[in-house]
């Protein structure tokens, strides 16, 4: 009989509006949950140490894919330390979730006395990764260590940190990721873990995105997580620790996580352009210029901030739209598949009602959004709108069923999302194959649920 084994899973994400300036705490950004998910699977198993409990983490999709931890509780102060039983091998993700949860239990005192072994598997969707083709089985296996494997940007250290958390905060919890009120608690452990494991704290819509789905998403203060003092080395800090992370845990953390799905019949294409971007050194760029650009710098990006608030007014409009008034919506997105980006306008201004106005004020906030970026990029120098893109873009944009497109997240070389009518995809795909050779349109959809508890079914065959 199988032991009785759990699966958790957490989506990508895809940030439509918002990149740079949801650095700043009082910026909103529109954050697209995607179908490409990480899951983790909990089987209890025979521990690896002859007195201690252990925890061991597989991923066979990737060689060397297994990182195994003697699970250290001080009888004196409860803290929880895990001696990697494979010191030569590291994921920083996985240590990472594994002690912020367990001290978190310990500091509440909900971390069961005898504690069991565990195995946890971990299968990502082939979106996260670059592939040899695009016939490859589901949950393909690479001949590289993790590291070692092209990532596609969609947040896969986000997605693995949560679903990872879900899967220790039910197993050593007995808490079910499920409820509302354990998804608050999820949120800020995985962004504990996920800052602590990167080193820095990013703004967290990554995050925020694999617990909560598709969101208008406001981040939290960086100090309330920098306000946590350091892994202690001895027992006063140990003490002292336990009870600063539940503070930390316990806290308001002010963030924005409102639920917003794409639409009715919208859907985001993305598209896989060859090309690189180097994430941290752009934000260095973009917040150098911001903070040294005077006048011109804050001009652009207080416009830009406008021109986000305003898709993602007109996104939250139209999804109350379509069920205020469905025939009406119906009809202007029969109409918007017939038609280009520009011409939506006179679409909107001739017949469309409060739906017509709504879907104009969408294109007009991408123009806006890529002008300001264009100008951010000239600015700082960080290539996050380049030439190449904006042809590419611009091309898009004028295709029947496009709303327009954006580079997603901090742009770049790697990527771009247009926002298209549902039926206009295959026209689209067709209309570009050969045209734009370096672009793999993805198959990804929305996905709008976050971290959700899966029924074994969907995964057993994999394991
Ligand atoms: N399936 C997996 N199994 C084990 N570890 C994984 C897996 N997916 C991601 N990771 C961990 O996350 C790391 C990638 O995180 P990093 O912050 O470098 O990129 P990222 O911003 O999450 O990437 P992207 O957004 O492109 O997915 C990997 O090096 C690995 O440590
Ligand atoms: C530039 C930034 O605002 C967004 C980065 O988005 P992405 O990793 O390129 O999808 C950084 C952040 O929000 O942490």
């Amino acid at each position: 009989m199988t032991p009785s084994r759990r699966c958790f899973s957490a989506p990508g994400k895809a940030l439509l509006a918002g990149g740079y300036l949801v650095l700043d705490a009082e910026n909103s950004s529109f954050v697209t949950a995607l179908s490409a998910r990480i899951y983790a699977i909990t089987c209890p198993s025979p521990s690896l140490d002859s007195t201690l409990p252990t925890i061991t983490v597989l991923s066979p999709q990737f060689q060397e894919g297994e990182w195994s931890y003697t699970v250290c509780q001080s009888p004196i102060t409860g803290f929880v330390s895990l001696p990697a039983i494979t010191p030569d091998r590291r994921n920083p993700f996985v240590q990472s979730a594994i002690a912020t949860v367990m001290n978190y239990l310990s500091a509440t005192g909900t971390l069961q006395t005898t504690l069991p072994s565990l195995t946890m598997t971990i299968l990502s969707d082939n979106a996260y990764h670059s592939q040899p083709s695009d016939a490859v089985p589901r949950f393909n296996k690479h001949p590289l260590p993790i590291t070692a494997v092209p990532k596609t940007g969609l947040g896969s250290s986000a997605a693995l940190t949560t679903s990872l958390v879900a899967a220790l905060l039910s197993f050593y919890g007995d808490m079910n990721p499920d409820a509302a009120q354990t998804k608050v608690i999820l949120h800020k452990l995985a962004q504990l873990a996920h800052c602590n494991a990167q080193g820095k704290v990013g703004s967290g819509f990554d995050v925020a995105c694999a617990v909560f789905g598709s969101i208008v998403y406001r981040r939290f203060q960086p100090s309330i997580i920098s306000s946590l003092p350091p892994a202690p080395t001895s027992f006063e800090a140990e003490a002292l620790y336990l009870l600063s992370l539940q503070k930390v845990i316990e806290a308001d953390w002010n963030v924005g996580t409102r639920e917003c799905s794409l639409p009715r019949r919208m859907r985001l294409l993305m598209g896989d352009v060859t090309g690189g971007s180097e994430t941290p050194a752009m934000v260095q760029m973009v917040l150098r210029w911001r903070k040294d650009g005077g006048e011109s710098a804050s001009a652009v990006w207080t416009a830009l901030g406008k021109a986000n608030e305003n898709l993602i007014a007109a996104m939250i409009g139209l999804g109350e739209q379509a069920a205020k008034d469905p025939e009406e919506y119906d009809a202007f997105v029969d109409e918007v598949l017939k038609v280009g980006a520009s011409d939506v306008a006179q679409l909107g201004h001739s017949n469309g009602g409060r739906t017509g106005e709504l879907f104009v004020q969408v294109v007009d906030a991408i123009v806006e959004i890529r002008f300001n970026l264009r100008s951010m990029t000239a600015g700082s120098g960080a290539q996050i709108e380049p030439v190449q893109q904006t042809k590419l873009l611009d091309a898009c944009s004028a295709l029947p069923g496009v709303l327009g497109g954006v580079v997603p997240g901090a742009g770049g070389y790697d990527a771009v999302c247009l926002l298209v009518a549902e039926a206009a995809v295959d026209a689209i795909a067709k209309q570009t194959e050969g045209v734009f050779e370096n672009v793999r349109w993805l198959e990804l959809r929305e996905e709008a649920t976050g971290v959700r508890e899966e029924d074994m079914l969907v995964i057993e065959e994999f394991l």
